[in-house]
């Protein structure tokens, strides 16, 4: 099979760390518009595999392809301009920004934030941080600076940050920790709309969260796959129950 017909195709993936194989011979495919999680016990590698994604961490051995590239072999910058955004588990947005402000400086023209500001506000930067804000739910809240919005909001608006730069494939680690009931179903709603037109790869302990998300889910356990497929697939999977869910 093409390897270059999934978005992205991870083989073989290894790192070690002093002799510590923290990702082990690892390999996982996704498809265009899938939403993915990354379930398994703490320690089994799952962020050090979204920072060999994102060149964060350099992989010891094994590939990365994302659209016919070889991600292994580029530098973090690189990656973002090929199409990966990440989101980390502690929102960094702008707290002295607008939520306008903080879509608008990461509209992707190659400014830096105070450049980006003095920027002109041409029409189709105001029709995308619109576009953007209507969909993670903050239309009415533009002008509000960010350090005033809730935990939950935040995390979206860090979501919306990385919409507007357009990436194909969108990773995000533990995207619902700290929410309520209310934002985690939010979130789920956000999440199936953005798989519209982005393949998402998320990280999540949260089983309720994953069941509402996951096209499939892959279990890692100690740097390798241990299982993967539907939810009630892993759900259900002996050796799951036995290493997480079991606990
Ligand atoms: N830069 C590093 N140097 C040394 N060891 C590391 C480094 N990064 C990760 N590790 C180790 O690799 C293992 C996997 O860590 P990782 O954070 O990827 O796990 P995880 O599955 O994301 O866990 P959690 O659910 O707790 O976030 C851990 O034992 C961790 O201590």
């Amino acid at each position: 099979m093409n390897k270059d017909q999934f978005l992205l195709a991870v083989e073989g993936l290894t790192v070690s760390f002093d002799g510590f194989k923290a990702v082990d011979d690892l390999s996982f495919y996704l498809d265009p518009k899938e939403i993915r999680v990354i379930i398994g016990p703490n320690g089994a590698g799952k962020t050090t595999v979204l920072d060999l994604i994102c060149g964060k961490t350099r992989a010891t051995s094994g590939s990365i392809r994302f659209r016919g590239k070889e991600l292994t072999k580029m530098k973090e910058h690189q990656i973002v301009h090929a199409g990966v955004g990440r989101k980390f588990q502690n929102p960094s947005v702008f707290e002295d920004l607008t939520v306008f402000e903080n879509l608008e400086v990461s509209y992707p023209q190659g400014h830096t934030v105070m450049g980006s500001l003095a920027f002109k506000r041409d029409a189709a930067v105001m029709a995308a941080v619109e576009e953007v804000a209507a969909t993670i739910f903050l239309q009415d809240l533009l002008d509000q600076p960010a350090g005033l919005l809730s935990h939950g909001q935040k995390q979206w608006l860090e979501i919306g940050m990385l919409l507007i730069q357009k990436p194909a494939l969108l990773m995000l680690d533990e995207p619902v920790a700290g929410m309520s009931v209310a934002e985690r179903q939010k979130t789920a709603e956000l999440l199936r709309v953005i798989t519209r037109d982005h393949t998402v790869l998320v990280i999540e302990h949260d089983m309720q969260f994953v069941g509402d998300i996951a096209d499939r889910v892959t279990v890692m356990h100690q740097g390798k796959v241990l299982s993967e497929g539907s939810i009630e697939h892993v759900k259900n999977d002996p050796k799951v129950i036995e290493v997480y869910l079991g606990h």
